[in-house]
């Protein structure tokens, strides 16, 4: 396998992004935001009592100074929509909100057509995959579970999130490349975000920045790569 820089070697697995380089931006910003923003104020009334919902609600409370109203943990969520905070609290309940939105078939997850192809290519050629991203693992699940490419969980060796670790930091890596049990330079990083590269990269992951045009319609070259090799779309990574 080779990228659009000489970095990149045959990995032994595959650790991948979802927003902005499976999947489009603007299915999570324009679909899937909204979605959970206008269900929030009925989910956190219906279901607010069920302990694995309130562990959550209770969370955002805390970081907001303590005692808070339902509906008062309803608008700071929804704030923190708008904000695209990644935060595990939020994560967590926009996945289980958009459950109910997979399960009526209300939508699909976004997937690019290379990134379907290559991961299924990749999984067939037996590379193991895992996914790494600020949605919670539930909500991951649901994504590739319900893509525009059909159910694509049985792909993936293993999920990881927030609850990792945040992903701008090499501790987190370090993390995942324990639970996957692999020298951390065999492990191929793709993302969209040149950070989270930069975390990967100094936890001794190879990383590649994905520069989907359709997402970054100003290219990421240059010195802005930060020295990650750079492609526009899965199908570059022969
Ligand atoms: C898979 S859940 C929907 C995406 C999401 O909420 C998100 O924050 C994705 O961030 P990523 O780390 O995949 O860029
Ligand atoms: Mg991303």
């Amino acid at each position: 396998m080779s990228a659009a820089s000489d970095t990149a070697r045959r990995p032994k697995a595959i650790l991948t992004d979802i927003e902005g380089t499976t999947s489009s931006i603007s299915f999570v910003k324009d679909v899937l935001f909204p979605y959970a923003r206008r269900a929030l104020p009925a989910f956190v009334q219906t279901r607010g009592r069920e302990p694995a919902v309130r562990k959550w609600l209770d969370a955002v409370a805390t970081e907001n100074g303590g005692m808070c109203s339902d509906r008062m943990i309803a608008e700071v969520l929804q704030g923190w929509i708008d904000q695209d905070r990644k935060h595990t609290a939020l994560k967590a309940l926009q996945g289980m909100i958009w459950a109910d939105g997979y399960r009526s078939a209300d939508f699909t997850a976004h997937i690019y057509p290379d990134a379907a192809e290559s991961l299924k290519r990749w999984h067939a050629d037996g590379i193991p995959l895992y996914v790494y991203s600020s949605g919670s693992v539930p909500a991951q699940r649901l994504f590739f579970g319900h893509s525009d490419a059909g159910d694509m969980t049985a792909m993936f060796s293993g999920w990881f999130d927030t609850e990792i670790g945040g992903k701008r930091e090499a501790a987190s890596y370090r993390r995942i490349i324990e639970t996957i049990g692999l020298p951390a330079g065999d492990v191929l990083f793709l993302s969209d975000v040149v950070a989270e590269l930069d975390a990967a990269r100094e936890a001794g992951l190879d990383t590649v920045l994905v520069d989907r045009l359709e997402d970054y319609p100003d290219p990421r070259t240059g010195e802005a790569t930060h020295g990650h090799a750079r492609i526009e779309g899965f199908d570059a990574l022969a």
